[in-house]
C-alpha cells in the first residue's frame, strides 16, 4: 500500500527569502526564483534516481538497445505526443494572458518541427522510417499516462496543468544533460543525437515552465498546492512506467488485431 504524500510546512507555505541552490546552474535565477518547483524536485528525487538508473537509459548511455525496444518506445512516444499538443491546447485555453499563450503555443510548433529528430535517431538505428511507426494503439503505461494528462486538463485549473506536463521536460532534460555527462559520445554512438537534442539544451523549456508555475502557484491555498503536487508526481511515476513500457515491450494482456477490435 503507497504511503499518503506528506510535505512539509515550507512547502506549502513557502520559506521566504530561503534561496534554492540544489538543481539551479544560475545563481541570477536563484534569486529571483520561490520555491515551489524547488520542493516539487526534491519529492520526487527518488523518482528521477529510479529513472536514471533504469535498463531503457542505460540502454541509451551504452548503445545496448534491441531494434523491437526503439521501436516500441516510437510507436508509443508518437501518439503521447499528439496527447502532449493537445493538452497545451488546453492550456492556452485556461491561460489569461498572451505571455503563458505564447509560450505553449511555440511549444506545439517545436513539438511538430523539432521533437521528432530523436525519434528518427530511434529509428535509424532500429533500420525502420518513422512513418511505419504512426497510427498504433497505446499500450497501458501510455495510455495511463495519457489519460493522466487528458484528464488533469480537461478538469484542472492552467496550474494543474503546467505541474502534469512539467516531469515530461524535467526528466529528459537531467536525462540528457547526464548522459552526455558520463558517456561524452562520439559522433559513432548510436545514440549521440538524441543525447545531444535533450542535453545540449539548457533546459530552456523545463525553466520556463517553471517560472510560470512558482508564479501562478504562490498565492494558491495548501489544498490546491498539494493537488499539483499529486499531478506532479503521478507524472513523475508515469514517466518511469513509460521507459519499462517501452524496454519490456509491454501490452495488454490479450492483444486483439484491429479487425478484431472494430466489430468488438
Ligand atoms: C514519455 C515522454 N516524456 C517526455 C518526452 C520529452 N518531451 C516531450 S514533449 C517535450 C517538450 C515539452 O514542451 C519534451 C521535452 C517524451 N518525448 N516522451
Amino acid at each position: 500500500m503507497a504511503k499518503p504524500l506528506h510535505f512539509g510546512a515550507a512547502f506549502l507555505y513557502g520559506r521566504a527569502g530561503a534561496p534554492c541552490l540544489d538543481f539551479i546552474e544560475n545563481e541570477a535565477e536563484v534569486l529571483s526564483m520561490a520555491c515551489f518547483t524547488e520542493e516539487l524536485r526534491r519529492t520526487a528525487d527518488p523518482i528521477f534516481t529510479a529513472i536514471f538508473a533504469h535498463p531503457f537509459v542505460r540502454g541509451i548511455a551504452e548503445g545496448t538497445l534491441a531494434k523491437e525496444q526503439l521501436i516500441h518506445y516510437v510507436k508509443q512516444d508518437f501518439e503521447y505526443l499528439n496527447a502532449f499538443i493537445r493538452v497545451y491546447g488546453i492550456a492556452i485555453s485556461k491561460c489569461e494572458h498572451r505571455d503563458a499563450m505564447a509560450l505553449f503555443n511555440e511549444q506545439i510548433s517545436f513539438i511538430l518541427d523539432s521533437e521528432t529528430h530523436p525519434h528518427q535517431n530511434f529509428c535509424d538505428v532500429a533500420g525502420v522510417t518513422y512513418e511505419e511507426l504512426q497510427g498504433f494503439s497505446l499500450a497501458p503505461s501510455a495510455n495511463h499516462y495519457v489519460n493522466h494528462m487528458l484528464t488533469v486538463a480537461h478538469e484542472g485549473t492552467r496550474e494543474d496543468i503546467v505541474a502534469a506536463l512539467l516531469p515530461c521536460p524535467w526528466t529528459y532534460t537531467e536525462i540528457g544533460r547526464r548522459l552526455l555527462e558520463e558517456v561524452k559520445p562520439e559522433p559513432s554512438h548510436p545514440f549521440y543525437e538524441w543525447m545531444h537534442f535533450y542535453g545540449d539544451r539548457e533546459s530552456g523549456i523545463t525553466m520556463q515552465l517553471r517560472r510560470l508555475l512558482d508564479e501562478w502557484a504562490e498565492p494558491l491555498p495548501a489544498a490546491h498546492k498539494q493537488r499539483l503536487a499529486e499531478h506532479f508526481v503521478t507524472s513523475c511515476q508515469l514517466e518511469y512506467m513509460f521507459w519499462d513500457m517501452a524496454y519490456k515491450l509491454e501490452d495488454w494482456p490479450a492483444p486483439v488485431t484491429e479487425a478484431e477490435a472494430v466489430r468488438a
